[in-house]
């Protein structure tokens, strides 16, 4: 044995013999820590520190050590012990052997999302490049109908970080932790607080993955810079039991906040992200109605945002029923004839009324008696049925569409009269549906929808995901004729009606107009977005289908197309900024200089504008 071999196990013997006794161990710890407790002298700080495998702890990170690396805020704000992080992975592993459904869509979709995540994660030019030129089969993956079983799953599947999270906890904090953010320019941030996630509830922290698979199509669709996009959670609670008593829960386990001390969250919240990027622009996502009508009036003229359940789900509908008009084979202009049942009066639903019924009121001559009348047009039915004037407690928002006593009785209904029973003695143009319940257009609802007296009868199931959707196309085409037109919220695929004939099923998703008005608002320099950028926006959408297409049901683009209709969207939001002197011009051009373009050059103007994921010739410089 040579001496070197005889001293190393001299030296491990007597380690054992001091692993063995208590008290030298105390001793030896007091004196000398070991390697794992001693501090590690890190010369990174932020992203830096969770992107590197070596240092990174994830959600284990303590509050003061998020403090001292500045990582507040780019972390879920619940601290998990390493036991509780590796229970997380294990619940996840385990659960790729169930096969993950949403009703009738993908039985892989979270496996591809799993890996396109991971693409995501480690080259972003590459992901995009996949996503845009596959559009067509990904945006299902990370957008709607999928991104609501992330959302759902969001605590298991969370691996690195994305986007930032303000929690009830960084009050006070908000203008100093808003710098973690490593992006020195944000063009686009998408914030929920994940109180109404699609039509899956409340979600709370877990709602992040809508705002990431929002500014997925911002930058696929709209050519956003994704360097510039920020996708932002508010954590002010949750009221889902699940998740408060969830021991593997991300967020704040605590009773959501409400009233003014919400309120004053969301502002510090605003003021801090404003403070820092001024320009930027702010899209609300899915909050509760409750609050989503609130901020948007608190905001909407001091801010530069918008609601996109309210304000972009209103364009694409009015976008929609302006096309089912045309393919009755009239003209738009005879919208304000047609009889529209609306099942559901929360932000979506109320949205869309009152975007609908001041498109009638313009058409009719837009004054107050047009508008008045156009109020006739709608019945709306909600979770306690027809809304009369008679309704207790009624919702502010949505008494202007209460239907008058005597009026709806001489139609044979009441208050509370239930769906059936309205689309039965309405016999309506169109029924849509934004109540989140699936399977709300029953088979007896799609029986009455029979009666319409309509030659064209159109149905709209705009609950999203997939499972919310008030009925499936082949329900109605099978049920109310195959002559109807239909649009859903999520993708369904177009039905076989037999002899050649098909079905189409059209996507009526906000997606065909907020990255327009996000760009468009972005390249105009507008302090604000306006309703009339919105209208034109909507409009837009509307003419983009040709009489031939409408005719044969086609009443949205096909999603192939959505960095065209996007392009074409943002232009038109862009010159309607102009007309109301709202633009200010972006970058080197002024809003004079705007303003000379013709509509090719502006398009032209939007298209270079456009980022394309092209990898860029790196050079290092040491500096
Ligand atoms: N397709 C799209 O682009 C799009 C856009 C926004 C929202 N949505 C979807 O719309 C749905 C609703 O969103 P929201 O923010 O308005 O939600 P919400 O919860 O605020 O409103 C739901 C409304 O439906 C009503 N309702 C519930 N049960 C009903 C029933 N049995 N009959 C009739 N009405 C009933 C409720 O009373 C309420 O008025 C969600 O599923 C969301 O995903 C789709
Ligand atoms: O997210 C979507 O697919 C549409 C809409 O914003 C919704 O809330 O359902
Ligand atoms: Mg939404």
């Amino acid at each position: 044995m040579s001496n070197q071999i005889r001293a190393s196990s001299s030296l491990i013997r007597r380690l054992k013999q001091q692993m063995s006794n208590p008290a030298v161990l105390i001793q030896t710890r007091s004196f000398t820590p070991s390697e794992g407790q001693r501090p590690v002298i890190v010369h990174k700080r932020s992203l830096d520190i969770l992107h590197d495998p070596w240092f990174n702890k994830g959600t284990a990170f303590s509050m003061t050590e998020r403090d001292r690396l500045d990582l507040r805020g780019l972390l879920p704000p619940n601290v998990m012990s390493t036991d509780q992080q590796i229970e997380r992975f294990m619940v996840d592993l385990k659960r790729l052997e169930v096969q993950a459904r949403d009703g009738p869509t993908d039985p892989n979709a979270l496996a591809k999302w799993r890996i396109l995540n991971r693409l995501h994660d480690r080259n972003e030019t590459m992901y995009y490049k996949v996503l845009i030129a596959n559009i067509e089969e990904y945006a299902p993956i990370v957008y709607t109908p999928t991104v609501g079983l992330v959302c759902q799953n969001y605590s298991g599947l969370f691996r690195r970080p994305r986007g930032m999270y303000f929690s009830a906890e960084d009050r006070g904090e908000m203008k100093s932790m808003v710098y973690n953010w490593p992006a020195e320019q944000v063009d686009m941030i998408v914030v929920t607080d994940g109180s109404r996630i699609l039509g899956l509830g409340d979600l709370g922290v877990q709602g992040i993955g809508i705002a990431v698979g929002k500014l997925d199509l911002y930058v696929a669709a709209a050519g956003i810079n994704p360097q510039r996009v920020l996708p932002i959670m508010i954590d002010v609670g949750t009221t889902n039991e699940k998740l408060l008593k969830d021991p593997l829960y991300l967020g704040l386990q605590e009773h959501r906040l409400d009233g003014d001390e919400y309120v004053s969250v969301i502002d510090e919240f605003m003021e801090a992200i404003f403070t820092r990027w001024p320009n930027v622009i702010v899209q609300f996502e899915d909050f509760q109605s409750k609050w989503a009508f609130k901020l948007l009036q608190r905001y909407r003229y001091k801010y530069r945002m918008f609601n996109d359940d309210v304000q972009g789900t209103a364009g694409v509908a009015v976008a929609g029923l302006l096309g089912a008009v045309r393919a009755q084979g009239r003209s738009m202009i005879d919208f304000p004839k047609q009889k529209i049942v609306v099942a559901g009066a929360g932000s979506a639903g109320l949205g869309v009324l009152n975007a609908a019924r001041k498109t009638m009121a313009r058409m009719l001559g837009n004054n107050e008696s047009a508008f008045d009348s156009a109020r006739s047009q709608f019945w709306v039915v909600d979770a306690k049925g027809l809304i009369t004037e008679d309704r207790e407690n009624i919702d502010p928002d949505a008494k202007p569409f209460a239907r008058k006593v005597n009026e709806i009785s001489r139609q044979g209904l009441w208050e509370g009269a239930s769906l059936v029973e309205v689309v039965q003695q309405v016999k309506p143009d169109v029924l849509l549906g934004l109540s989140a319940v699936g399977g709300l257009f029953s088979k007896e609802v799609l029986e009455a929808m029979r009666g319409s007296t309509s030659t064209r009868p159109a149905i709209f199931a705009m609950s999203n995901p997939t499972n919310n959707a008030e009925c499936t196309p082949e329900e109605a085409f099978s049920i109310v004729g195959d002559n109807i037109i239909f649009a859903s919220g999520s993708p369904f695929k177009d039905v076989d009606l037999g002899n050649g004939h098909i079905g189409h099923c059209n996507q009526g998703n906000n997606m065909y107009l907020f990255p327009g008005v996000g760009l468009g608002t972005l390249l105009s320099g507008s302090r604000i977005i306006s309703d009339g950028m919105l209208q034109a926006a909507a409009e837009c959408l509307a003419e983009y289908m040709t009489e031939e297409e409408v005719v044969k049901g086609k009443i949205y683009p096909s999603i192939s197309s959505i960095r065209n209709i996007t392009k074409e969207v943002a232009a038109a939001v862009v010159k309607e900024a102009l007309e109301e002197d709202l633009a200010e011009g972006y970058r080197g051009v002024d809003a004079r200089e705007l303003q000379r373009f013709n509509q090719e050059e502006l398009l032209e103007f939007v298209e270079l504008n456009m980022w394309h994921p092209e990898y860029p010739t790196l050079v290092y410089r040491n500096e």
